[in-house]
């Protein structure tokens, strides 16, 4: 089956089909991870774009569903230069193409990617049209044309209802904007109680769960498209420790009176290094933005720049001067690419047991105290 993606600068790709037939728009990225492409696929931050991987090969060790990030990928597209029909790996399931299928996903092959992915850097990323079909170019030209990138990716990806995953530990409220499953596993990896939240809970119902701390999931598309979040971020700052990740760190910044800014062709991969300011310490990360926090936009506000990008200079962690609150850009929950920043997430810990003894009548304490006595 012949597949065809064309981009908004009128470059016509033509390989082969696989996964779904039919056609997609979306702005086309490229992900330079060697492996993760399950990650890569089933990662929210995705939602409404056409990935591609700058890895030749795709495909041979399968897909395990264990490994996901979501529930369904989210991506509308997904371009390699060769994909592995046959995978070879005992934990392999079904193949990227049985996965494509069974969730309508289509997926172009045998292209250049390397190509493809110059281009993006040279132009920026690009609106794309992938289609199955055999219409002509004037008519996919005219279809690009007047596709719209997606607004509201978040509300698509995140919870619509509470969610618990019970622990001993800290009461962490993450609010989901297209939470990636590594955020939870790392939370209850050390013995939180989670509560995952809808996008759109108000500053009060999360006060009503007395969480210990807020976790701010990462998710896709532009910050500002979601200014209800922004909002009550800006509410609940200082009254609880908070951790923001990718779309959260975002988010938080506008909430803190920074600005954002979509960048050239975004960060997408597992080896972006990244400096820690207070040590000097670099970091290898794993990254899926195409947003960043404007520098000069945080001299104005009571943010901290902590990490930048050692590639191109750009915020990549901040955090707040009079409130227990930071944030980073990258993904420390890994998941595809390295676990060394999951460190972070103890930090977090450190961060809530230390406000704890700052300011010991929370309202949880108080309430428990309360029944505690009642009880007597
Ligand atoms: N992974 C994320 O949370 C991505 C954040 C945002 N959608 C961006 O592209 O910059």
């Amino acid at each position: 089956m012949q597949a065809r993606l064309l981009l908004e600068d009128g470059t016509l790709f033509t390989g082969t089909g696989f996964g779904a037939e039919g056609e997609t728009t979306g702005e086309v990225v490229f992900n330079t991870g060697i492996t993760g492409y399950q990650e890569v696929l089933s990662d929210p931050s995705y939602c409404g774009q056409i990935v591609t991987m700058t890895y030749p090969l795709i495909g041979n060790y399968g897909i395990t569903r264990d490994d996901f990030e979501s529930i369904a990928p989210y991506v509308n597209g997904f371009v390699v230069r060769r994909h592995e029909n046959v995978p070879s790996n005992w934990r392999a399931q079904y193949s990227v193409d049985a996965l494509l299928k069974e969730y309508g996903i289509v997926g172009i092959s045998e292209i250049d990617t390397r190509m493809l992915t110059r281009l993006i850097r040279q132009h920026g990323t690009m609106k794309g049209i992938l289609t199955t079909s055999n219409q002509s170019v004037a008519e996919l030209q005219e279809r690009l044309s007047v596709s719209k990138l997606a607004i509201n990716q978040v509300a698509h990806v995140s919870t619509k209802h509470t969610y618990s995953s019970p622990g001993s530990k800290e009461r962490i409220v993450l609010v989901d904007y297209g939470a990636k499953s590594g955020i939870l596993r790392e939370l209850t990896a050390r013995g939180c109680d989670v509560v995952v939240v809808s996008h759109d809970a108000t500053a009060d119902e999360i006060r009503s769960l007395h969480p210990d701390g807020i976790q701010l999931s990462n998710g896709p598309g532009d910050p500002k498209d979601v200014p209800q979040a922004i909002q009550t971020i800006s509410e609940l700052l200082g009254e609880y420790p908070m951790f923001g990740i990718c779309l959260g760190h975002q988010l938080f910044a506008l909430a803190c009176g920074a600005d954002t800014e979509k960048l050239k062709f975004g960060h997408r991969g597992g080896n972006h290094p990244v400096k820690d300011l207070a040590t000097n310490r670099c970091y290898i990360t794993s990254q899926n933005h195409g947003f960043t926090v404007n520098e000069e936009s945080v001299a104005n506000t009571d943010l901290e720049v902590t990490h930048i990008n050692n590639n191109d200079k750009t915020i990549e962690g901040l955090k707040h001067k009079k409130y227990p609150a930071f944030t980073v850009q990258y993904h420390p929950e890994a998941a595809p690419g390295p676990y060394d920043n999951s460190y972070l997430f103890d930090q977090f810990l450190q961060m809530i047991a230390d406000h704890k003894l700052q300011h010991p009548a929370k309202p949880r304490q108080a309430e428990l105290a309360a029944a505690v006595k009642g009880a007597r």
